[in-house]
């Protein structure tokens, strides 16, 4: 019997993860989960893991990096249809990369190879209500629509932000002279495809702002149920064994028309692109050399999307680490991964930023923490962690997504909020520290202005 399929898409932050770690904890039935990240440090398969319990048969399966054509082609077929014959599991998630267009990957499900152990049963967006509405919804002189300095902003430059509730809902535009493409452009793509809407971040938007976004979405994609949440909370029945998928209705959405005229034809090059790869199907080298024609510029690269990667075995000073936090430049889109802050040496903390807001979560404790003999049976059990005679595991590692953003600049801002070589020898226990100490506690820093 064939295993049944959610695939998981949203914008960069809008909580698939968080739905998803929800999802798990919610359920007994045995799922696997597929998650395909845009940065090099896989950061989501990293804290799903943390949140699944292995032993109850769920099974996470990180797709090594962001190329996600190649994924597409074969490896994100090849993973399924390895994953189906070496685990056994009721249900697979696909988490698709928060630059993913949907149709290629429901396209695996449907006509790929993976159509034949596995049934596509329904595509699930999430949205972020608060940057949907500021980048689409936000009204232009509108009285009742007050209080909010990111009205009218339109960071993709879109043209979309000087809209009126009653006016036609936002439409794609295109690539610019650069042939790069709004990141709005992606999120309408998702929302246009899918079968089921989930507007996330409900908690960051007053009613009728909420009623706004709903009503817009209603009109982009009439076809899909509308669900509001807040951190991503829903019934289990809601997203699995829906059955809202429909290959007619998708049919008739343009973009899947399209991708069925052109299926054939990319379904050979996938095969040759497969063998182009060689046996590991997967390497980091984004330049390809394809030599099928068809439009093959990977998400990232169309979406004018930069990934980069911020690694330093030093600890940040809690005050000039949120200070930056509230300040974080235009242009970066999302950033996330383990921090390592002085003051707090036992905990694992997880920084998430997207939007409006940064998280720093405590999400566990640094092994070089624990006592030795728990530290050696650790280390046993995971003999590829990298390990520093001091520190031992404790580092940060963050990834950093971006759009027009000199990743230099980032880079140096983050080193200014290392502690300096004297205050490595200070007492760090005496500094001012908002970072949170138990396990699972948050604290939120809220940006000045939008900067996504
Ligand atoms: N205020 C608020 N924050 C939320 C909500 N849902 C998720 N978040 C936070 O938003 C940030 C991004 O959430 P994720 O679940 O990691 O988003 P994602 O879509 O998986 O992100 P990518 O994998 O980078 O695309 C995290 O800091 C979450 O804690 C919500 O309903 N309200």
């Amino acid at each position: 019997m064939s295993v049944p399929v959610t695939v998981l898409c949203g914008e960069l932050g809008a909580g698939k993860t968080t739905l998803l770690s929800g999802l798990l904890e919610s359920t007994d039935r045995e799922i696997a989960v597929l998650v395909n990240d845009v940065g090099s440090v896989n950061v989501d398969a990293d804290l799903v893991e943390a949140r699944t319990d292995l032993e109850t048969g769920e099974e996470v399966l990180a797709l090594e990096n962001g190329c996600i054509c190649c994924s597409l082609g074969s490896e994100l077929s090849r993973s399924v249809i390895r994953l189906w014959k070496e685990h056994d599991f009721e249900y697979l998630v696909v988490e698709a990369s928060g630059v993913g267009e949907p149709e290629p990957i429901a396209r695996q499900f449907v006509r790929g190879p993976a159509g034949g152990p596995y049934d596509l049963d329904a595509v699930v967006t999430v949205v972020d209500a608060r940057r949907f509405h500021d980048r689409f919804v936000a009204v232009d002189g509108d009285g009742d629509d007050s209080g909010d300095e990111n009205e009218n902003e339109n960071e993709d430059g879109n043209g979309n932000g000087d809209r009126t509730a009653s006016e036609e809902p936002p439409v794609r535009q295109g690539p610019d002279e650069s042939g790069s493409r709004p990141l709005a452009d992606l999120l309408l793509e998702q929302v246009e495809f899918c079968d089921l809407l989930v507007v996330n971040k409900c908690d960051l938007v007053d009613d009728a702002e909420c009623e706004r976004v709903v009503s817009v979405l209603e009109t982009l994609q009439p076809r899909a149920e509308i669900v509001r949440t807040e951190y991503g909370a829903l019934e289990p029945e809601t997203l699995l064994d829906s059955g809202r998928f429909d290959l007619e209705a998708a049919a008739d959405a343009a973009g899947w028309k399209r991708a069925i005229e052109a299926g054939a034809e990319r379904e050979a090059s996938d095969d040759e692109h497969a063998h182009a790869h060689g046996s590991n199907g997967h390497g980091d080298d984004h330049s390809h050399g394809h030599d099928h024609e068809h439009d093959h510029t990977h998400p990232p690269e169309r979406y004018g999307i930069d990934v980069d990667t911020y690694h330093r075995r030093r600890p940040f000073h809690p005050e000039r680490f949120a200070a930056l936090l509230a300040d974080l430049p235009e242009g970066l889109v999302r950033a996330k991964g383990l921090c390592w802050i002085a003051g707090r040496e036992r905990q694992a903390i997880t920084m998430s930023y997207a939007g409006t807001e940064t998280s720093l979560e405590v999400t566990g404790r640094w092994i070089a923490s624990f006592s030795a003999e728990r530290r050696e049976q650790y280390r046993q059990s995971q003999p590829d962690l990298s390990w520093d005679d001091e520190w031992g595991d404790r580092e940060t590692r963050l990834a950093l997504i971006g759009r027009n953003l000199s990743m230099d600049d980032l880079q140096a801002r983050l080193d200014d909020c290392l502690l300096t070589d004297a205050e490595m020898d200070a007492a760090w226990s005496t500094f001012n520290n908002p970072a949170p100490t138990g396990m699972g506690e948050s604290t939120v820093v809220t940006a000045a202005t939008d900067q996504s």
